[in-house]
């Protein structure tokens, strides 16, 4: 599991740890591995580190010591290294280092007539507030075209929070200290991160609100069946999707549905729609007992009645798309999981949608707390919200995965998942990751239409049930 902690947290853990081997020793824990990004960095830009230019951006606190450190190490290596401080005292003992290996300090004309392989940005870490003070912008400005490396974060990212309401450093690299922060996780911030680099300076850390499944999560909580196993045990989910007007939807949530997670699948829908579903799929039979529900997708005007049915059953339900608009009231103690990408997210929370693109994590936390749902913000970091406030972020998956019909497939997948008994939190993280994940293999690098998603499904979870 990769967590990420709050500024708080790191702050604590960093207090025990320098109690225990001191300040300097755990800066020069983060300053080399930040070096060695960079020198990897260097070398796969210019095919070797000596003689290559670096020039680091140097802010007032410990950010910028990491910087100045690190420069050191690498002017001692052969790299040519300027530091542009932005601000009146940097790190005294890291600039004495750099200087002393054969560093430099610049002002900004400097800087720019350096002409740089690579940006350092060591002018706000955790210590910072969001956005850039006017030096700093002018700076980074000025030096735009370089590739940046960015130091614990880029500078400028709301650390907590994952936004960036205000001029930030886009980074190519970020070289992260002791344990993931929200804003290497959750967008937009994430995405000003370029590739992250989780460097171990020994911190201990507790339990995070804020995790991202890895592989070897997925399989443990995944459903696998046992020798004693029969289909009404591994679950039966029922599929209330697609309508006269999209029938395409419902053929592709019964997809995801019947991807092997449930022991049956079940459709009840229009007369039409229902003999192409049979068709298709000669696996899926017609109403009856379920364990769980996946409602909305293509749902059209037949939305709301497919809801209010699935929602008189006391099993949990996926709703999504068309049937997100008929959720008036707080669900009870069953489990609901809810499907929306950021403009239907918006519609439901009655905010404009560039708000819910800002903030993801604050609104998927305020729409779980008020529908009392685990809520799943499908976006390029899909994120899984329970009503307590804690949250999985998606790591797998394709931007070629933006294609229509995509997110049935997820809702009959969650639906699945839910069926087969994973609580609603599991359900629709593992069938996030699950589905980012046959998204990626079926595209294998490439475009992929919506089916391909759900065919590539079973061999998804074959690997990952194997591995267990
Ligand atoms: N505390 C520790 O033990 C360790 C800290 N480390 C580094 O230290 C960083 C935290 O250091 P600090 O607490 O000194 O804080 P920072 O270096 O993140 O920044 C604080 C300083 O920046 C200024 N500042 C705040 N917002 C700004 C903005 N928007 N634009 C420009 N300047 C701004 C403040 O005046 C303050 O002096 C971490 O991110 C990490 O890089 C690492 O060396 C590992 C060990
Ligand atoms: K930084």
């Amino acid at each position: 599991m990769r967590q990420a902690h709050t500024v708080a947290q790191v702050r604590a853990a960093e207090e025990q740890a320098i109690a225990a081997v001191g300040d300097e020793a755990l800066m020069q824990r983060a300053a080399t591995g930040l070096a060695v990004a960079v020198a990897d960095e260097l070398r796969r830009r210019r095919g070797h580190t000596y003689g290559t230019r670096v020039l680091l951006l140097v802010g007032a606190g410990n950010n910028g010591g990491d910087a100045l450190f690190a420069g050191a190490w690498l002017a001692r290596h052969g790299v040519a290294v300027r530091a542009l401080p932005l601000a009146e005292h940097p790190h005294a003992p890291g600039l004495a280092a750099l200087l002393a290996a054969g560093g430099r300090a610049v002002d900004l004309p400097g800087a720019v007539g350096f002409d740089a392989d690579l940006l350092v940005d060591g002018i706000v870490g955790i210590g910072g507030s969001p956005g850039l003070r006017p030096d700093a912008q002018q700076a980074v400005e000025a030096l735009a075209g370089v590739p940046v490396v960015a130091v614990d974060l880029p500078s400028g990212v709301a650390v907590d929070t994952g936004e960036t309401p205000e001029p930030h450093v886009q980074a190519e690299v970020t070289v992260t200290f002791g344990t993931h922060k929200v804003a290497t996780l959750v967008d937009p911030a994430a995405a000003a991160c370029g590739e992250v680099r989780l460097v171990d300076i020994g911190l201990v850390l507790p339990d995070a609100d804020v995790e991202a499944l890895e592989a070897a999560d997925v399989a443990t909580l995944l459903p696998v069946p046992g020798r004693a196993s029969h289909k009404y045990t591994r679950g039966v989910v029922g599929v209330r999707a697609g309508s006269r007007a999209y029938p395409g939807a419902a053929l592709l949530c019964v997809a995801g549905a019947a991807s092997g997670m449930a022991g049956m699948v079940r459709y009840v829908g229009p007369d039409e729609v229902d003999s192409r579903v049979r068709q298709r799929f000669p696996e899926v039979v017609g109403a009856g007992r379920v364990q769980a529900w996946a409602v909305g997708s293509g749902g059209d005007d037949e939305a709301a009645a497919a809801l209010a049915a699935a929602l008189g059953d006391d099993v949990p339900v996926v709703v999504d798309a068309d049937a997100l608009r008929h959720l008036h009231h707080r669900r009870g103690p069953s489990g609901l999981v809810l499907t929306p990408h950021a403009g239907e997210l918006a519609a439901l929370l009655g905010e404009p949608r560039g708000e819910v693109e800002g903030a993801p994590l604050r609104h998927a936390r305020d729409a779980a707390r008020r529908w009392g749902a685990v809520v799943l913000l499908k976006g390029p970091r899909t994120l899984v919200a329970d009503p307590g406030g804690r949250v999985r972020v998606n790591s797998t998956g394709t931007p070629w995965l933006a294609t229509a019909g995509a997110g049935d497939v997820l809702t009959g997948l969650v639906g699945a998942l839910l069926a087969s008994g994973l609580d609603p939190f599991d359900a629709a993280s593992v069938g996030a990751w699950l589905h980012g994940a046959a998204a990626s293999r079926a595209g294998r690098g490439g475009p992929l239409v919506a089916s391909d998603v759900a065919h590539a499904l079973p061999e998804i979870v074959g690997a990952l049930a194997s591995e267990v």
